[in-house]
């Protein structure tokens, strides 16, 4: 969550604040803002507040999510933007530690409450889920912040006390929390850390729901939803497969209460979706009733990244040509099985390019959307074919689990850029002016690749065969044809249009700038 508050605030900035509640268990990160407001991410966890060092006006936000960095990275962006827009805001981002959390959320959080003072952390109540309690991972994700209500509204009422509380700002998986804010009149707020048509498409849901009948996954035809290319039902994340399932309504749900909220706050920018963004505040999306200001902020993404490069990555690309390599990294949570890792390095052997590949340990079933947390490093010379380390030496560099992608994504050696079309992943690519090749894995993914592919056009498709697997020669012919080809041209040339627009947003006049200006303007 994160809470933006007044003057008065700034004296606790920079600081972590102990956990209120010792139930042992389960941790999940949450965020919260503070400044002359606080806006606060209602998950499960509460804004715990110091209420006697909070004064004058506030918003609080919150964010909590098990995968946790890519939330909670456009969450603190979001809180620094507020910042830098109104200096006397104190911001306070709520967190809890998660199960899943890739060991890069506590440096991260020490870093941001070092090196600015006007955001301060605090850790929320562990929660956890009755025992053997048969919750499948989306319904833990908005199960868990339920759980936290309680507190929620007991930090509210006592940020309140001090404080005048002008907004509530939530993680889209924070749901949970839409009822205890508005119950205490705070204007509340979500963020939404995807883009303007995978949006389009969220607040569209409750429409489908009520046009249609049987299952998601079970309709025939593409579905069109406001400013977006058609989309075929399987191409939706899966949890909306199964109109039964609690996972379904939580989304339906959630849907529901963010066309209800004072607004919602995206991480794109106007020129990159210009369809599915006029669709939006055209009303569209929202048939049945007045649409929420929209306000696409974006992109919010790490102005510099302290990760580490303990594996050299950024040295040896220094020692390759310009635009030669291809960067393959699959966000926070993607795992592939071992025979699809063998595969893609005879895809990237045979294609006699440069690259740069982050590989992770298989996952130990079949579920490929297995946490990397739970993992052990991999071993390279078991995982990959007899003899690749050695016969791409000079032109490869495979690393272990983790690098610094933002900084490799704007190396200047690097020329493409193989990613699973996580949102974050998306608008750091576009920043660096790096053309794609989409490989989506679970989430909203496979509609981003829709987007990236057919509307925006900054990424090449690869094609798959029914139970999801990409061949090497695929893979071979998608990272020559991004590199060499004139289609690859198209893409890499659009990219850069891209990037120009995402700078522009900022600019004097720029579209994120007045959105930003706008939310301010009403809070
Ligand atoms: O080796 C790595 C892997 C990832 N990252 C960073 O981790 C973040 C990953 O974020 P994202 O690309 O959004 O992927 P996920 O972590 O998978 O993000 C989740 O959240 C996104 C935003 O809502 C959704 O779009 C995704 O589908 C969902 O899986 C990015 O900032 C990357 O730079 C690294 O720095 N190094």
């Amino acid at each position: 969550m994160v809470g933006v508050m007044e003057d008065a605030v700034a004296c606790n900035g920079g600081r972590i604040l102990p956990n209120s509640r010792e139930d042992g268990g389960l941790w999940w990160p949450v965020m919260e803002v503070g400044l002359q407001w606080k806006v606060g991410v209602a998950m499960v966890a509460a804004l715990a507040c110091d209420s006697g060092s909070w004064n004058g006006e506030c918003v609080a936000v919150g964010d909590l999510r098990w995968d946790g960095i890519g939330h909670l990275v456009s969450m603190v962006e979001l809180g620094k933007l507020i910042l830098n827009h109104q200096p006397s805001i104190s911001i306070i981002i709520f967190f809890t530690s998660s199960p899943y959390d890739t060991g890069k959320t506590a440096p991260y959080i020490s870093r941001v409450a070092a090196t600015t003072p006007s955001i301060t952390f605090h850790n929320l109540p562990t929660v956890t889920l009755p025992p053997n309690s048969s919750y499948g991972a989306v319904d833990q994700l908005f199960g868990l912040p339920r759980l936290n209500n309680p507190d929620v509204h007991q930090a509210l009422q006592t940020i309140s006390q001090t404080s005048g509380l002008k907004a509530f700002i939530i993680d889209f998986f924070c749901d949970a929390a839409f009822e205890v804010s508005t119950s205490l009149g705070v204007p509340t707020y979500y963020f939404f850390t995807s883009g303007a048509s995978a949006l389009s498409m969220f607040l569209y849901l409750t429409t489908l729901d009520k046009t249609t009948t049987g299952s998601i996954k079970d309709l025939k035809d593409y579905i069109e939803f406001p400013g977006t290319p058609p989309i075929f039902p399987t191409d939706l994340a899966e949890p909306l497969f199964d109109r039964h399932s609690t996972a379904y309504k939580r989304f339906i749900d959630t849907a529901a209460h963010m066309a209800k909220s004072s607004g919602i706050i995206a991480n794109t920018f106007e020129s990159l979706e210009p369809r599915a963004v006029k669709a939006i505040s055209e009303g569209l999306c929202v048939p049945d009733a007045p649409t929420p200001p929209v306000y696409c902020v974006g992109p919010l993404i790490a102005s510099s990244d302290q990760a580490s490069d303990e594996q050299g990555c950024l040295s040896w690309l220094s020692s390759q040509p310009s635009k030669s390599v291809v960067f393959l990294c699959f966000g926070s949570m993607g795992l592939f099985k071992a025979e699809q890792l063998t595969e893609m390095a005879v895809g990237l052997e045979n294609s006699g390019h440069r690259f740069l590949w982050v590989v992770r340990s298989p996952p130990p079933t079949d579920d490929q959307a297995k946490h990397p947390s739970a993992l052990p490093e991999p071993n390279l010379d078991t995982l990959l074919p007899k003899g690749f380390l050695d016969r791409t030496r000079n032109r490869g560099l495979v690393v272990k689990s983790w690098a610094p992608q933002l900084a490799v994504l704007n190396h200047d050696s690097v020329g493409g850029f193989v990613t699973h079309c996580g949102w974050n992943s998306t608008l750091e690519a576009v920043c660096a002016g790096v053309p794609m090749i989409a490989w989506p894995l679970y989430g909203e993914q496979r509609m981003n690749r829709i987007f990236l592919v057919e509307e925006i056009k900054v990424a090449l498709p690869l094609d798959e065969s029914e139970d999801r697997f990409v061949s090497a020669a695929e893979l071979e012919k998608r990272v020559r044809e991004l590199m060499d080809s004139s289609s690859g041209k198209a893409v890499r040339d659009r990219v850069r249009e891209m990037r120009d627009g995402a700078r522009a947003a900022f600019q004097p006049n720029g579209s994120s700038g007045i959105a930003l200006a706008e939310f301010l303007k009403q809070t």
